[in-house]
């Protein structure tokens, strides 16, 4: 019999989680399998953003993408089908009863904080001994001229579409952006992407600049450092005209242009919780300026990613429940961009570790010299390594299957690992890991190979 998820059965739990994307059904499962009375409250459906809006279905569309390279036609309905299945398969991972079966108490409404230690949510209202608020975050819409009089889509409805784009705009050369735009112009839409930044202006340059060689041969306009100064024209022929004057012509708009974290509408005054323009402010364990409420995931001030919000969940079920206590820590967070080919990052990137040190090293490794790129006929990319000392600082990959590479990479970064360390693994052969390995070998080889081993070793050869 299904329980009645319209309001909390009781008046007082031990933790009380607000929203059941990926932060807080981690938070609630892992907190109520710990033997902890939890009850999870969410306005909407469980999963999240990830699920239905975010992850899930971008890379099931990029997957149709693929596939769809070089087959020519409209495909837009194929990557539908793909990203429907998807979510239909990962759906019963998030569902309320897997999460009652785990002990949590799931309650679908819309909580709203009454004050420092209760909420009100089914008309009833709840104290707990700790909240832990994932309440996510929405697109953030720039204040463009003309946009609210326009149709456009952001990630909340880009998933939904029925027919295939004619001319896709993109406004927003980020992470949306570049995997979007790419998949678009794979399953035959055209597509013009334009940025007020470089792209992916987070990354490393050198590694968007193998990014933006591909979206280009994949056939995307692309208009970087540029002003959209007003939108116009009407639904089905969009016009947006930039600051200098340019204009670019399209039948769809889609806005990719950052997020806003959810701060408001649900009483974070009332309950004393302090907010800034990046969202919740946090303390090093996660606590809000109320210190019985956590925030985790996109609604507080950090990165937005699906594992940066587990990994705060997990920190904040120790936090939460236990007298010993976990940091955040973001230094070894990897992220992923999903174009082909993929860039992956974890650490600090070559430009931000020289902007904080002035002794650092750089070993690079392209791909062409590695052999499984070769026999894969995918030469496109290279391994950074940033070094400071013997201590790996972080690692760029841009190349295919640079996220998965990446797990390789965040270890090392992780575990404080050194250059010796990475440079000593054998790999198996032929490995695009490879490539990790022999930029870790530059420096070892250029000592291990000198005059001065060449004499060692000659001697050595005299010796009876
Ligand atoms: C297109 C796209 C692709 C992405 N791809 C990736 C990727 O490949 N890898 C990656 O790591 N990240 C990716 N992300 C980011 C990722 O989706 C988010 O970082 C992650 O889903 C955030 O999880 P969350 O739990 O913090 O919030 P959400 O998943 O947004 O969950 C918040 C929940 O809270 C509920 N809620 C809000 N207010 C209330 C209230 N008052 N009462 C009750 N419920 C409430 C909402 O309904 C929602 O279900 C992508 C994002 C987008 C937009
Ligand atoms: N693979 C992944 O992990 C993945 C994939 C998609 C999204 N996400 C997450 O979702 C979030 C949102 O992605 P996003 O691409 O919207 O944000 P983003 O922050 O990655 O990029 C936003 C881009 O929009 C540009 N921009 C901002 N205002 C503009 C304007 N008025 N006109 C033109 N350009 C403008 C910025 O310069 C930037 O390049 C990110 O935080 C990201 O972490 C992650």
């Amino acid at each position: 019999m299904t329980p009645d998820r319209s309001r909390p059965r009781a008046t007082h739990y031990d933790l009380v989680v607000i929203g059941a994307g990926a932060g807080g059904l981690v938070t609630s499962g892992g907190a109520a399998q710990l033997g902890a009375r939890v009850l999870l409250i969410e306005q909407h459906r469980l999963g999240g953003e990830c699920l239905w809006t975010g992850c899930v279905p971008s890379k099931a569309v990029i997957h149709a993408a693929q596939l769809a390279r070089n087959g020519g036609g409209q495909r837009w309905a194929e990557a539908r089908a793909n990203l429907d299945q998807a979510i239909t398969t990962i759906e019963p991972h998030d569902s309320p009863e897997r999460f009652e079966d785990f002990g949590v108490e799931v309650v679908i409404g819309r909580a709203s904080f009454t004050g420092p230690d209760a909420i009100e949510i089914g008309g009833q209202r709840v104290t707990a001994r700790r909240f832990v608020i994932a309440t996510g975050s929405d697109p953030a819409i720039p204040p463009i001229n003309g946009l609210g009089e326009l149709p456009f889509f952001t990630n909340d409805t880009i998933f939904d579409l029925d027919e295939q784009p004619e001319h896709l705009l993109i406004i927003g050369g980020g992470v949306i952006g570049c995997e979007l735009s790419q998949s678009f112009a794979r399953l035959g839409s055209l597509v013009t992407l334009i940025s007020n930044s470089a792209l992916l202006p987070r990354e490393d340059p050198e590694a968007v600049a193998v990014v933006r060689a591909q979206l280009i041969a994949d056939g995307v306009t692309i208009i970087e450092n540029a002003e959209v100064a007003s939108a116009g024209g009407e639904p089905g022929a969009i016009r947006l005209t930039l600051a200098d004057g340019r204009t670019a012509e399209g039948s769809h708009l889609l806005i990719g242009t950052g997020r806003a974290p959810r701060i408001t509408g649900y009483g974070l005054e009332a309950a004393g919780v302090e907010t800034g323009k990046g969202g919740i402010v946090t303390d090093a364990w996660l606590r809000t300026s109320n210190k019985r409420i956590y925030a985790i995931g996109d609604c507080r001030d950090g990165p937005r990613l699906t594992h940066a919000a587990d990994q705060d969940a997990r920190t904040v079920i120790q936090n939460a429940l236990f007298p010993f206590r976990k940091r955040k820590d973001y230094s070894a967070l990897p992220a992923a961009v999903f174009t082909d080919p993929e860039l992956a990052q974890v650490g600090l990137t070559e430009p931000a570790a020289r902007a904080l040190h002035s002794d650092i090293k750089v070993f690079r490794q392209d791909f062409d010299h590695n052999d499984r790129s070769v026999t894969e006929a995918d030469m496109r990319g290279f391994v950074k390594i940033i070094v400071l000392g013997k201590r790996v600082l972080g690692v760029t990959i841009v190349g295919a299957h640079a996220g998965e590479l990446l797990a390789l990479a965040s270890f090392a970064v992780s575990g404080k690992l050194g250059l010796s360390d990475l440079a000593n693994q054998t790999f198996a052969y032929p490995t695009l890991a490879e490539a990790l390995r022999q930029a870790a070998e530059q420096p070892g080889q250029a000592a291990l190979f000198s005059p001065f081993m060449r004499k060692l070793t000659a001697l050595f050869q005299r010796l009876p």
